[in-house]
């Protein structure tokens, strides 16, 4: 039987258990609501950054309505085009699909919906340029991320992360309608920020990885040569993190506390090096996550008590 066969009749299998009325909450899961929260907090402070006083509420509501329903469209084709390695995989296989709580028909048109009122609320109520900015983040997580990449390339996530680090770039050019080099500094820490948040689950979840025949870095290149990958990350990370302080774009409340946030992960990538504990990866998978948010908190709060304007 071909792979393609055998793809189709694990579909009809499951055709079986859809439910008539799936949850609401069912198709809150396909929009992946905890990764999106932080997309949209780094795009609100894409927002505040580009203004001098406190954003038009008129941009801010739409703004944010706009990229979240985008990128939860994209997490939603995500969950369309994985499902078959979703049930693979312990961490995926009680996802909507793969359990079989919705049908892939119902995820199309849901993930079309959601995407299409996006970007008209975006194009209606923002502006052309951030519609299209963000139509392309859409398309370069659900397509060419999940369709291409993944499968093809234990780089993967670092070229797709791209995607994923837009959204303060988005939150800029909402406000002022054009491409500023602040906001391409506020993407490339997300961007640099990425390998070692995915790369330290990969490393815990390597065998579900393999499993499911997914090209990831500990799979391809093992999972030593993947923890001085994300030892190196995490020191041009802190790098990156020092340029908004060293180009004037934020004050010392974000040069202290992103420094020791920066030393805090290190420590963590240095313990996965050289002395980890079981649950050394995971934990570093989970700090990465507190350490973007206070990241970008402190962003904010320098903006507003120390860097107003520039
Ligand atoms: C290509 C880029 C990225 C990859 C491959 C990636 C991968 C992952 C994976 C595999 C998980 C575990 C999900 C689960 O357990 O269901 C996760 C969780 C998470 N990621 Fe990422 N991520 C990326 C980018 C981002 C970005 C840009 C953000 C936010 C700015 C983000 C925020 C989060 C959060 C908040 C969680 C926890 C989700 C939860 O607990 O429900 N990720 N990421
Ligand atoms: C419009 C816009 C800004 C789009 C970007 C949207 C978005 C949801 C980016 C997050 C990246 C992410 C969670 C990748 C994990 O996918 P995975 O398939 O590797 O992880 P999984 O196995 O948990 O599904």
């Amino acid at each position: 039987m071909t792979e393609q066969v055998q793809l189709a009749s694990a579909d009809e299998a499951l055709a079986a258990t859809y439910k008539k009325h799936a949850s609401w909450r069912d198709y809150l899961t396909l929009t992946k609501p905890n990764v999106v929260l932080l997309l949209l907090l780094t795009a609100l402070v894409g927002m505040c950054l580009a203004s001098p006083t406190w954003v038009p509420w008129q941009i801010m509501v739409p703004g944010l309505i706009g990229i979240g329903f985008m990128s939860g469209s994209a997490a939603a084709v995500n969950h369309l085009v994985d499902r078959h390695i979703d049930a693979r995989m312990a961490r995926t296989l009680r996802r909507p699909l793969p359990s079989g709580a919705l049908s892939p028909r119902r995820v199309l048109t849901f993930a079309a919906v959601l995407g299409a009122l996006g970007f008209a609320v975006l194009a209606l109520w923002v502006n052309m340029l951030t519609a299209w900015l963000t139509l392309a983040s859409l398309v370069g997580y659900a397509i060419v991320y999940t369709m291409y990449l993944k499968r093809a390339t234990p780089q993967n996530i670092v070229i797709g992360g791209l995607a994923g680090a837009a959204p303060p770039l988005l939150g800029w050019t909402a406000v002022t309608n054009e491409i500023h080099p602040f906001a391409i500094l506020l993407v490339m820490i997300v961007f640099t920020w990425t390998p070692p948040h995915f790369w330290a689950l990969a490393v815990h979840r390597a065998k579900d990885y393999a499993k499911a025949d997914i090209p990831m870095l500990p799979v391809t290149h093992g999972i030593e040569f993947t923890k001085t990958c994300i030892l190196l990350y995490t020191i041009l990370l802190g790098v990156v993190c020092l340029l908004p302080y060293i180009i004037g774009m934020s004050g010392v409340i974000y040069l202290i506390g992103s420094t020791i946030l920066s030393i805090w992960f290190l420590v963590y990538a240095w313990k996965l090096k050289f002395s980890p504990s079981k649950l050394t990866a995971f934990n570093m998978f989970k700090f990465s996550i507190w350490q973007l948010f206070g990241l970008f908190i402190l962003l904010l709060a320098d903006h507003y008590l120390v860097t107003p304007a520039f």
